[in-house]
């Protein structure tokens, strides 16, 4: 092959294709689909990534431009996570260099120069040494050179030098400018051990430390850290370096892999003997890993049923197959836990990959996984792209998670990558929770239907481990306490709750839904809050117009100044924070112990991990947060969650407001009582009837499912409907009305041309609406405004196309406007 189909890494719509270059004979050896490059570029030199090879080229020969470099002697990515990125960028509208970056480790990115080493202990035969023509002894002499040096230098040893480093003898390394990427320590090496001790004698008195030194490593005769050595003798790096001039020892740099869970220990766990209960949902997932055929999973298992044993056994018989799993949990640093467990059993097989690593130790996980080392990755949504070349099992626990699609572009998501990943590898894919995605479900439950999920086995632990009762959930009507004159944050229940609590000496966690206040108004009289008559989703209050507004559809009223339902004047905006809950907390229960972990409690690395583990250590009596308490956590000794205001999520204008609010009720209700002692959860709430409430109080999934799933059927919802939003963003707003109505109805027209009809209340036939333009829910950002559009279908289409072919058409007025245009295909947030 003597042409390479370059993406370049510039993100935009004319360089989104391949370019052809001509590989250099000194090159050929290594370059490969999923190489990284240097590239000329007109003027520039660029990065990208191979993501073909060819012999022939698609211009004129004589015209093609020769790569410059090959950036790293091992190919960051594989053909088959290439070909996933084509996917990718089709799947989500992105340019096909967005995907195949969002697959790099960070420390891939910068432009860093790549070294070879040789690797620690490493031998050569003298005919090997004869054969490298120089090469190795260069190398010998400890230091790292540069790979584009050594290709150019050695034109003839390219397969040499590959097949060392494929070996591992040699090893790739590289510095990164601004940043650290590989550790690597002074290591002493003695040379001739042999012969050492006589040696040592030969050195003339004077310098008797260096004596000293040599009859040590004589006697000890293995490597042994530069530092280390220097202070086990109390001597200096001077004198052993003066060795090295006498050809006693070579001192080398040696890679350290920074593990980040080094200085910590962690008990060996051997497999649980499984429940009757947990050894029927296993079964089928064996039987599909021990066909090796690609399956997709939904373990729905209810918050203490043994989920995590089930996908710990899934992943040994994974390993026995000697293939190798990913194991995604939603913010892995919220579930320290989750990871312990996993390390538990497997050891240094584990790979942890998350977001609060630095960059260097991101790279070494993911180097570990790369080479070999690792056979289990566990990690936040990127973790899928973990580049293992033979898996067998992909696990995605909490597969509700918001977390697990990418807000920014690629704009993936997880689960959908994961499956389409799976597929590739004759893999297959669990998906656990105790509270699918309604997607998910209706997916896994209605089988034998095509979905965009393919289809999905349904494996049903309905009970938990032991029979151990699910909570008790008391709801109290805050509407209630209003009328007797409670103004508190602490409903009585929920005062009395936690006196006890406090005589008891147990714990308790108390979660306060901060996401959503201040845009919404409710009457605290009645509950009454405004949704938008043809949408049902909440409106948002907008303080400028002193209006309320729907961000799908862009209707609009004024704002109440008593409440349209029971005309109490009590209707305001509602809003408190944790902090504000905590003084509260300190005056109501003097001498109380409290955490507080909220996004400012938790910035600094490590934080989370170290308040869980004092308030494990039961060295507090309160664990207070948002979101963030409710998810993986395990203590015994909480029997009583409280909720203060379960409103606040259902009043966020976002279709799956009611979903999230169920979600999330249950999963806080299921952190309660999971061991000896009994729990107990107390929910505050305005709007004691809502949907959301009632079933999480009864622990009914199925019922909340049912419910819901008519609701989004009857208002084309996914999943019965599909959404694709697309956001345009301009200082001005004629400017972005006048783009955004181009797009609409250029849209619109081209449905129409194709007979797709627009209105949705008509059986299941395939439609199309397009709602907007409208300010987006976060109307202004960075001084520019912002517009959307949504554009809901169903049926059989590739709506993504329509749309992408109408946004070209568009190209050229959005460029001259300086108009940014971003687009979200299914959407989860919708702000
Ligand atoms: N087979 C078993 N025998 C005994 N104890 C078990 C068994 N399986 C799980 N457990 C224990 O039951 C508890 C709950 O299990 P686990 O955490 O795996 O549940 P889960 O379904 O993952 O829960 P969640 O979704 O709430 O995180 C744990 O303390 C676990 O050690
Ligand atoms: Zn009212
Ligand atoms: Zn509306």
């Amino acid at each position: 092959m003597t042409v390479a189909r370059v993406i370049v890494d510039v993100p935009s719509r004319d360089t989104d294709r391949t370019f052809d270059y001509a590989i250099p004979e000194r090159l050929r050896e290594w370059v490969e689909v999923g190489s990284r490059v240097a590239v000329p570029f007109g003027p520039r030199k660029l990065q990208g990534i191979v993501t073909a090879l060819a012999d022939d080229a698609e211009v004129d020969r004589g015209r093609l431009k020769p790569l410059e470099e090959v950036l790293d002697a091992m190919p960051p990515l594989s053909a088959e996570l290439v070909a996933l990125g084509e996917w990718i960028s089709r799947r989500w509208l992105c340019p096909l260099t967005v995907a195949l970056q969002a697959m790099l480790p960070a420390a891939l990115k910068g432009r860093a120069e790549k070294y070879v080493q040789q690797a620690a202990g490493a031998v050569w035969s003298d005919a090997e040494i004869a054969l490298s023509g120089g090469l190795l002894l260069a190398l010998r002499k400890g230091k790292p050179l540069k790979l584009a040096t050594l290709l150019q230098q050695y034109p003839d040893q390219g397969a040499l030098l590959k097949l060392w480093l494929r070996e591992g003898r040699l090893e790739e390394r590289q510095r990164v400018e601004d940043q650290v990427s590989v550790k690597t320590v002074l290591t002493v090496f003695p040379v001739e051990t042999e012969h050492l001790l006589e040696a040592a004698g030969a050195i003339p008195a004077r310098a008797g430390k260096q004596r000293e030194v040599a009859a040590y490593l004589a006697e000890h005769n293995e490597p042994i850290p530069l530092a280390k050595l220097a202070e086990t003798l109390a001597t200096t790096s001077g004198t052993i370096r003066s060795l090295e001039d006498r050809g006693l020892v070579e001192i080398r740099p040696v890679t350290e892999d920074r593990d980040p869970y080094a200085d910590r220990d962690f008990p060996v766990s051997s497999p649980m003997r499984l429940t009757p209960k947990q050894e029927t949902a296993l079964a089928p997932i064996r039987e599909a890993l021990d066909a090796r055929v690609s399956r997709t999973f939904l373990l729905h298992g209810v918050t203490g049923s043994g989920k995590t044993e089930i996908y710990l056994q899934a992943i040994q018989r994974c390993l026995d197959s000697r293939r190798e799993a990913i194991v995604l949990v939603p913010e892995i640093s919220l579930t320290p836990q989750m990871v312990e467990r996993f390390k538990s059993r497997f050891g240094a097989r584990v790979a942890v990959l998350h977001s609060r690593l630095s960059h260097g130790e991101r790279y070494d996980e993911w180097r570990k996984i790369r080479e070999g080392r690792a056979q289990v990755a566990v990690g936040a949504r990127s973790a899928i792209f973990a580049p293992f070349a033979s898996l067998g099992l992909i696990v995605i626990d909490e597969e509700h998670e918001t977390s697990y699609k990418q807000e920014e572009s690629p704009k993936y998501h997880a689960r959908d990558v994961a499956i389409e990943r799976a597929k590739g590898h004759g893999a297959v894919v669990v998906l656990g929770s105790a509270t699918p995605a309604l997607e998910t479900y209706e997916a896994a439950v209605y089988e034998g239907r095509e979905t965009k999920l393919g289809e999905t086995g349904y494996i049903a632990l309905p009970e938990r481990v032991a029979n151990r009762p699910l909570p008790r959930v008391h709801i109290v009507d805050m509407r209630e306490e209003l009328k007797l004159g409670n103004r508190a944050m602490f409903s009585r229940m929920l005062a009395d709750a936690i006196r006890s609590r406090l005589e008891k000496q147990e714990q308790m966690v108390l979660l306060l839904n901060r996401r959503g206040y201040a845009t919404f108004v409710m009457c605290r009289s009645c509950g009454y809050t405004a949704a938008c008559p043809h949408c049902e989703i909440a409106l948002t209050y907008h303080r400028g117009s002193q209006n309320l507004r729907c961000h799908y559809c862009g209707y609009s009223e004024t704002e109440p100044k008593v409440c349209p339902s029971c005309e109490s004047p009590h209707i305001r905006f509602f809003g408190t924070g944790t902090q504000k809950v905590e003084e509260a907390l300190a005056a109501t229960f003097p001498g109380i112990r409290v955490i507080r972990m909220d996004v400012d409690t938790t910035t600094e690395k490590g934080s989370h991990e170290r308040w869980l583990s004092e308030f494990r250590e039961r060295r507090a009596d309160v664990l207070l947060g948002t979101q963030m308490v409710a998810k993986g956590l395990d203590f015994p000794y909480v029997t009583l969650v409280g909720v203060l205001a379960a409103d606040a999520a259902l009043r966020l204008p976002d279709f799956r407001a009611s979903e999230r609010t169920f979600q999330l009720l249950t999963q806080v209700a299921g952190r309660a009582g999971r061991h000896e002692l009994p729990g107990e959860v107390i929910i505050q709430t305005y709007d004691p009837e809502h949907e959301s409430i009632t079933f999480a109080q009864e622990h009914d999934y199925l019922g909340f499912a049912e419910r819901a799933l008519v609701l989004r059927n009857q208002l084309g919802y996914p999943p019965y409907g599909r959404l694709i939003s697309v956001t345009f963003s301009h200082e001005s707003v004629p400017m972005l009305l006048s783009i955004g109505q181009q797009f609409a109805s250029a849209l619109r027209g081209k449905a129409d041309s194709l007979g797709i009809r627009r209105d949705f209340d008509l059986g299941g036939a395939a439609a199309l609406e397009v709602l907007g333009p409208v300010a987006s829910p976060i109307a202004r950002l960075k001084d520019r405004y912002r517009f959307q559009c949504m554009v809901k279908y169903r049926g059989d289409m590739n709506a993504s196309r329509l749309v992408s072919e109408t946004l070209g058409d568009l190209a050229d007025a959005v460029k001259k406007g300086g108009v940014q245009v971003s687009v979200d295909v299914d959407p989860q947030m919708m702000l």
